[in-house]
């Protein structure tokens, strides 16, 4: 059963088009990996499904029904852990957690029992009478996530939880991410982290100017790329050299620059190191280092959208 569908979803800011005609599935246990570089379309895609940006174009069905028409039920079965942190200073982590559920449409004894079990679940118990604001860093992710969670929702999305904090915390999350999912919660997770999303996520889509440029299974993903080698040169004085020249080399498939970098693509049974060097030279760039790297999701996102994640 598909708990999210998404059918030719746009969003357009004006005449500029943020997300552009994008059709997906989140099966029901999956932990989905929505992936793109910074501006390709990922928020806007969250926000719409989550209705805070309204849309201008395309369906999103949660469990079956079209969330425009049932926005209470929407609301009910979706939980958001933002890219921001959302929770407030001024309330205990009990306080915070009830508010959120609240707002969900919990009440009484349910509302109650769903705040300590959520607490217990990120392990904010003996601190649930704290302000956040006594709390570090990784405790306030974690209140967070409680917060995002404590309604039950049958679709949980994780918008970055692991950007700039400690490994510790991100180790933390990161089993919190599997331990929902083993309990029945389907996610979608976004993230800049490669080693991440290759360590939790079963499905994965990438997005690249409000596009989907690729999805399927990471085994999937990486087999589009495993008859290719990826080359990594290093380079100086290359301001002036435009590296789609390196196309025309019999075997390469794609060549782009990333700050000092040539990044190739290339046929792995043809052996063109030397004319791709030759090319080099004869466009005066100095080369620094050549590295050969082995398929990952890292470098399918290079090959396929000529940038790397983290840019
Ligand atoms: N309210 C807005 N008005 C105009 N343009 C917007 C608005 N919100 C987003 N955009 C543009 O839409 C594009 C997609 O932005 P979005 O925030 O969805 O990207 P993203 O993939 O989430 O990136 P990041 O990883 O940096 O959060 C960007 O070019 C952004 O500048």
């Amino acid at each position: 059963m598909n708990v999210l569908e998404i059918e030719k979803l746009t969003k357009k800011f004006g005449d500029f088009i943020a997300v552009d005609h994008i059709s997906l599935s989140v099966k029901e246990g999956e932990i989905f990996g929505f992936l793109g570089p910074n501006g390709a379309g990922k928020s806007t895609t969250i926000h719409m499904i989550v209705s805070l940006l309204t849309v201008t174009d395309g369906k999103i069905k949660l469990l079956g029904k079209d969330i425009a028409k049932h926005r209470k039920f929407a609301k009910a079965n979706i939980g958001v852990v933002p890219q921001e942190l959302a929770i407030y200073e001024n309330m205990s982590a009990y306080d915070n957690v009830a508010f959120f559920a609240g707002l969900y449409g919990l009440r009484g004894d349910k509302l109650k029992k769903s705040v300590a079990k959520a607490l217990d679940f990120v392990g904010l118990t003996d601190k649930q009478h704290v302000y956040p604001e006594k709390f570090s860093g990784g405790m306030k992710r974690r209140l967070n996530i409680a917060c995002a969670i404590a309604h039950q929702p049958q679709l949980i999305i994780m918008d970055e939880p692991t950007a700039g904090i400690d490994p510790q915390t991100r180790n933390y999350i990161l089993q919190s991410v599997k331990k929902l999912n083993e309990a029945g919660c389907t996610i979608i997770y976004t993230s800049h982290y490669m080693d991440e999303v290759e360590e939790i996520c079963s499905h994965i889509a990438i997005i690249d100017h409000g596009k989907i440029i690729v999805e399927g299974t990471k085994e999937q993903l990486k087999s589009i790329i495993a008859e290719q080698t990826q080359i990594e040169i290093e380079v100086r004085s290359a301001e002036h050299f435009r590296a789609e020249k390196l196309q025309g080399i019999v075997g390469v498939n794609t060549a782009h620059m990333t700050d000092d970098k040539v990044i190739i693509s290339t046929a792995a049974e043809v052996n063109n190191m030397n004319d791709i060097i030759r090319m080099l030279i004869s466009e005066n760039v100095k080369i620094v280092s050549i590295k050969t790297m082995r398929p990952s999701l890292e470098t399918v996102f290079l090959t396929l959208t000529g940038r790397s994640l983290r840019e």
